[in-house]
């Protein structure tokens, strides 16, 4: 049986990422992989309905962190885990780095309580690669305001997103062995060729 391998798309809001995880998707399928794409906070019905909430209603950034942090543990437990056993590759739409970026970075959130929130909910589980698709806030800006209308987050300013971004540089910097960048200011067409091309040496 194949290795499973969990990969992450992470970047601040609009740089592109969710519209290239399916065709990741398809052409892993086409080396014969079994792909389990999925998303968070969400993924099982309990940790969608946690999102729901997390990005409609006002709260602080601890209650934020528990959040999505508990929707994480929801789906490692029904998805990531079960998948991975089977051998399947799961490609997910945002990981603890996000947590690590828009609650730590973004909101000044404590680093060292969110590390221990990974430490109880992941129990040792990391991304195998993690693929950062990078943009100035106001490209991504730009790109979020002709496509749809903001949510609670999309919502924060410039300054926040340029925090979050530069809390996405630290962890790639902390983990270059893990961390793929993308220049997503790129084309569609471009940044594809590239997410593809990071795909092709996933091993057995
Ligand atoms: N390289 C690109 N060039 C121009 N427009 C792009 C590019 N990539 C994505 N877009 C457009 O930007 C918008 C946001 O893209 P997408 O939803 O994939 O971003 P995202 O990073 O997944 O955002 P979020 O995390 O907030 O869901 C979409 O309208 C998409 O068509
Ligand atoms: C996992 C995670 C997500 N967020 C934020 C980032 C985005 O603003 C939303 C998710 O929306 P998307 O359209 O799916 O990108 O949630 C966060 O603040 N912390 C997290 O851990």
């Amino acid at each position: 049986m194949p290795v499973g391998r969990f990969i992450t798309f992470e970047g601040i809001d609009g740089a592109g990422k969710s519209s290239h995880i399916e065709a990741a998707a398809e052409a892993l399928r086409a080396q014969g992989r079994s792909v389990c794409c999925t998303r968070e906070p969400g993924g099982t019905a309990l940790a969608e309905a946690l999102r729901e909430l997390f990005l409609s209603r006002e709260m602080d950034a601890l209650t934020e962190a528990l959040l999505v942090f508990a929707a994480r543990r929801d789906h490692l437990r029904c998805v990531i885990e079960p998948a991975l056993a089977q051998g399947q590759v799961v490609l997910c739409d945002r990981f603890t780095d996000a947590t690590m970026a828009y609650q730590g970075f973004g909101r000044g959130f404590d680093l060292n309580v969110l590390a221990q929130l990974e430490a109880w909910v992941q129990a040792g589980r990391q991304p195998d690669r993690t693929l950062w698709f990078d943009v100035p806030a106001t490209v991504a800006a730009a790109r979020r305001a002709a496509a749809r209308a903001p949510d609670r987050l999309e919502r924060e300013d410039l300054a926040f997103f340029d925090r979050v971004r530069a809390g996405y540089a630290a962890r790639a910097e902390a983990a270059p062995q893990r961390f793929v960048t993308i220049d997503a200011t790129a084309s569609m067409d471009a940044v594809r060729t590239r997410v593809l091309a990071t795909l092709h040496d996933l091993g057995p």
